[in-house]
């Protein structure tokens, strides 16, 4: 679902992504941790076709990001943290734009659905501009929602959620996957992510620190007792040499890791 073989990544002569594999199928959600600047939206924005990769393949849903880029687009959906609405649109009618770009059958009932869920009902007539940012980012992610797509690349979608925001976005990431889309989801609040995610890229300088399982990640930092504590040792690794440890860094390996 999404495959992603080589990605680099270089603003002017400043190397954000370098050599970054990884395949996630369907149902899987993937939590992509690292420190600040570690090259994570990048490898997001890559992926969702908003800026040009420097090097490398990348396929969503069976589309090639270099020949089927509207292919790609219209089965993706990226969330960015600080997302960019419309002015001059009404909550209503950014879930309207969205319904009728997507040709999404039943779209004024679905809208209503996901407003209700992210208790954003009352504001269905509320132009964007006087919406709190907690409530800039609901929306934003009901619009994601809203067309179902095949792949949804979430981007710190925690950052400024209440508590019943998160609880409803944590638990529609994983009811989405569990219905077959594929998630990634970037986030610095790692107890939060621990409880849905399956998969974890972690990134530090734009490396490829780990790529596995939840499982794997466990048994690679042994004696670590929770994702934050391997977090820990994974960016604190002084080794930092490509595929020193196997399965964290290569495509092949990555590979291996799915199909088994
Ligand atoms: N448009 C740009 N031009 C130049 N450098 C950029 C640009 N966007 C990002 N960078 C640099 O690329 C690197 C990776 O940035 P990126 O935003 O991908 O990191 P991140 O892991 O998402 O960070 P954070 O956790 O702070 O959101 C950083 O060093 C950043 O300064």
């Amino acid at each position: 679902m999404i495959e992603v073989r080589g990605l680099h990544k270089i603003y002017d002569r400043h190397l954000a992504v370098d050599n970054v594999s990884f395949q996630l199928l369907p149902g899987q959600i993937c939590g992509l941790v690292g420190p600040n600047g570690a090259g994570k939206t990048s490898v997001m924005r890559c992926l969702a076709g908003l800026i040009p990769a420097s090097d490398g393949d990348m396929t969503v849903a069976g589309y090639d990001s270099k020949n089927d880029l509207i292919e790609l687009k219209r089965r993706l959906a990226y969330v960015p943290d600080d997302p960019p609405l419309f002015d001059d649109l009404s909550v209503g009618q950014h879930l309207q734009l969205i319904g009728r770009l997507y040709q999404v059958p039943r779209y004024q009932e679905k809208a209503m659905q996901l407003l209700d869920a992210f208790q954003l009902s009352e504001k269905f007539d509320a132009g964007a501009t006087t919406l709190s940012r907690g409530m800039r980012q609901k929306l934003a992610v009901c619009c994601a929602y809203l067309f179902n797509p095949e792949v949804l690349l979430l981007d710190e979608p925690m950052t400024g959620l209440d508590p019943p925001g998160i609880r409803e976005l944590l638990s529609s990431v994983r009811s989405r996957a569990e219905a077959g889309a594929t998630v990634m989801i970037s986030s610095h609040l790692l107890p939060m992510i621990e409880g849905i995610c399956t998969h974890y890229l972690v990134m530090k300088h734009g490396e490829l620190k780990f790529f596995g399982t939840a499982t794997q990640l466990q048994q690679r930092y042994t004696g670590t007792r929770s994702l934050e504590e391997a977090y820990f040792a994974a960016i604190d690794e002084t080794n930092d040499e490509p595929n020193q440890h196997g399965c964290e860094h290569g495509y092949e390996s990555s590979t291996l890791e799915v199909v088994a």
